[in-house]
């Protein structure tokens, strides 16, 4: 059960419960918890904590928010009867940066990494029709062989630190729901869906796999209309279907696949989940969809918000959703992170391309050394191999969880890495030949290039599948008065790639301004509403003036969360709209754009 990713369901053989809502919380900054027997006994004198959330931005006193370390949750679970005879899992959709899971006293399992879901099997310790004793040791330390990375610094007070090589708040918590789950003991452990199209047809290739050979598998493929459309037997086969309504961008259709389970004609398992019937593909610098050429507009984003930090909050990402919509957008990079996977289901049924990305970010010692890092290549560090193991799993992982959404357009393997040096080059190229196998759709794989990482200084240009590009002429460099040195700059650059054989499409991920709503000058200074436009202007005429170019997403769609710093004003001010989601005027500015552009230009 434990690398099983479905989303969790209830049916007729299948249950799904919420342990969602208060649970005891304490932190351990000494570290004892496990000597001092909290597994066995649970927390003591424990404060109630939310689930899912953050647990930074709920006190008052900073050496809570700032708490670097061991931190632990517990619940008490009544297991029914009704559960026997079946496996009984724990699903935590994410626990931020690893956790220890303990059942009634036993340890069940670890994990490592804060942003994508795993299941502890507890059907050895579970007791039915009674509470049962759920402990979860967290820790949330940064370190430069895991994901994201960072330090953790010691104060002299003798406080832990977090000391990202990031750009966003080291939130830290059960961040996304907690689930009970009873499953058959034969039953649908995963399964995989990829489409082909002929002029009148949809292929729908499939493959079923379970937790036993007995059963025999069938599946079937429904419309909107509940109409069967096709059916297939056995744990692989094509499902032919004439007419299809294929999903196209912000044109969605789905179909829902039932993959059922009997053993002599008796039902034993039925899983359900929606799918969309299309095919991406990367033809010169074209990325294309159902054949159709598309140009991306949307945005880099963060799950943040006030009060429960990185939680997973609905509510937040259906805003999200409609001001997307609002500003005309038709795709998201989930930077830095895979995101919950409510997320992925929303741009199912919306019609939004994701670019799915790990948590591969800070790999860049210039990051450290911006806050007292090293002057050195991160990729000569010591602790690539060990990061390696990490980085590869949560790909892994990644592709796992989220291979079966037609949302998802590709797969982004890092964020600005230091690539201007050829000790990249090895563990790139590893990288790249070790995921090349692990998506059924062979989704194009990509990174983020950083501004230092240009045409001229990468090492790595030879891996991506279509370039992902952040620059930042205009803030970071060549800013205010100097913006038309920035973007003589940037076309510079850009008529490199023009001149190359580079024969792919180039994104723009990242570019943007922080603006404080409100501020307002004339003419314009940095940090003003009319700066952001003026950049944003800048940036809109370099992107019309290269066909390879085929897609914008702007830094960021909201502002969000940061560590303090004196580049900081309380956090990261380069979104469209503010940490509350209202607009600032550049929003307005660039849904006019984005009016005139369609999404198959
Ligand atoms: C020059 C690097 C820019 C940087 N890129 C990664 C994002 O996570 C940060 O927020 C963004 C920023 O500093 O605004």
């Amino acid at each position: 059960m434990e690398k099983e990713l479905l989303y969790p369901v209830t049916n007729q053989y299948r249950f799904d419960q919420s342990l969602d809502g208060l649970w005891d919380f304490k932190f351990d900054e000494a570290a004892e918890g496990q000597q001092q027997g909290w597994p066995q006994k649970g927390l003591p004198a424990a404060i109630q904590m939310p689930v899912p959330a953050s647990f930074n931005d709920f006190f008052t006193d900073k050496a809570a928010r700032e708490y670097t370390g061991d931190f632990w949750y517990a619940k008490r679970v009544f297991v029914p009867r009704a559960f026997q005879g079946r496996v009984i899992g724990l699903r935590f959709g994410a626990a931020t940066h690893r956790a220890t899971v303990y059942v009634n006293g036993q340890e069940i399992r670890q994990h490592e990494g804060g942003f994508l879901p795993f299941t502890a099997d507890i059907s050895s310790v579970v007791k039915f029709d009674q509470e049962n004793l759920v402990v979860l040791k967290l820790n949330n330390e940064l370190h430069r062989d895991a994901l994201p990375a960072g330090d953790t610094g010691v104060l002299k007070n003798g406080k832990k630190m977090a000391k990202p090589f990031f750009d966003f708040y080291n939130y830290s918590g059960l961040n996304r729901s907690v689930q009970l789950m009873a499953v058959p003991q034969d039953r649908v452990t995963d399964y995989s869906v990829t489409t082909t199209l002929t002029a009148t047809t949809a292929e729908v290739h499939y493959t079923v796999t379970t937790s036993q050979a007995t059963a025999k598998v069938t599946v079937t493929l429904q419309d909107e209309q509940g109409t069967v459309v096709a059916t297939g037997h056995g744990r692989q086969g094509t499902l032919i279907v004439d007419q299809p309504q294929l999903w196209n961008v912000r044109d969605a259709h789905l179909y829902t696949i039932a993959i059922q389970l009997t053993v002599n004609d008796d039902p034993v398992d039925e899983y359900r989940d929606q799918i969309g019937l299309r095919t991406i593909e990367i033809v010169g610098h074209q990325i294309l969809v159902n054949g159709e050429p598309v140009y991306l507009k949307g945005f880099g984003r963060h799950e943040d918000s006030i009060y429960a930090g990185r939680a997973f909050d609905l509510n937040v990402e259906k805003r999200d959703f409609e001001l997307m919509k609002w500003m005309g957008a038709n795709s998201f990079r989930t930077s830095h992170y895979p995101y919950d996977e409510a997320v992925y289901r929303f741009a199912d049924r919306e019609g939004f391309l994701i670019i799915d990305e790990v948590p591969a970010v800070g790999f860049k010692m210039a990051a450290a050394s911006f806050l007292g890092g090293l002057d050195q290549s991160f990729f000569d560090g010591e602790w690539t191999t060990e990061l390696y193991k990490k980085h590869l799993d949560q790909i892994t992982d990644m592709v796992h969880r989220d291979k079966n959404h037609p949302s998802v357009l590709a797969w982004s393997l890092l964020n600005e890495p230091d690539t201007s040096s050829k000790s990249a080059v090895p563990y790139f190229e590893k990288l790249f030949a070790d995921t090349q196998a692990l998506d059924p759709d062979q989704r194009p794989r990509t990174f983020t290039l950083n501004e230092d990482d240009t045409f001229d200084t990468s090492y790595c240009k030879q891996f991506p599948d279509f370039y992902l590009l952040n620059r930042y002429p205009g803030w970071y460099h060549k800013w205010g008065y100097e913006i038309s040195d920035g973007e003589a700059g940037l076309r510079a650059e850009l008529d490199k790639w023009q001149a190359s054989e580079i024969d792919k499409p180039v994104v723009f991920s990242e570019y943007g301004a922080d603006t404080q709503p409100g501020l307002h000058k004339l003419p314009s200074v940095m940090w003003s509403e009319e700066y952001q436009i003026e950049l944003l202007q800048m940036f809109n005429r370099v992107f019309d003036s290269y066909d390879f170019i085929r897609g914008e997403q702007p830094w960021n769609l909201a502002d969000f969360q940061t560590v303090e710093g004196n580049m900081r004003v309380n956090g990261n001010k380069k979104g469209l709209f503010t940490r509350d989601r209202q607009p600032k005027e550049a929003a307005f500015y660039l849904r006019k754009r984005w009016a005139g552009i369609d999404n198959n230009f």
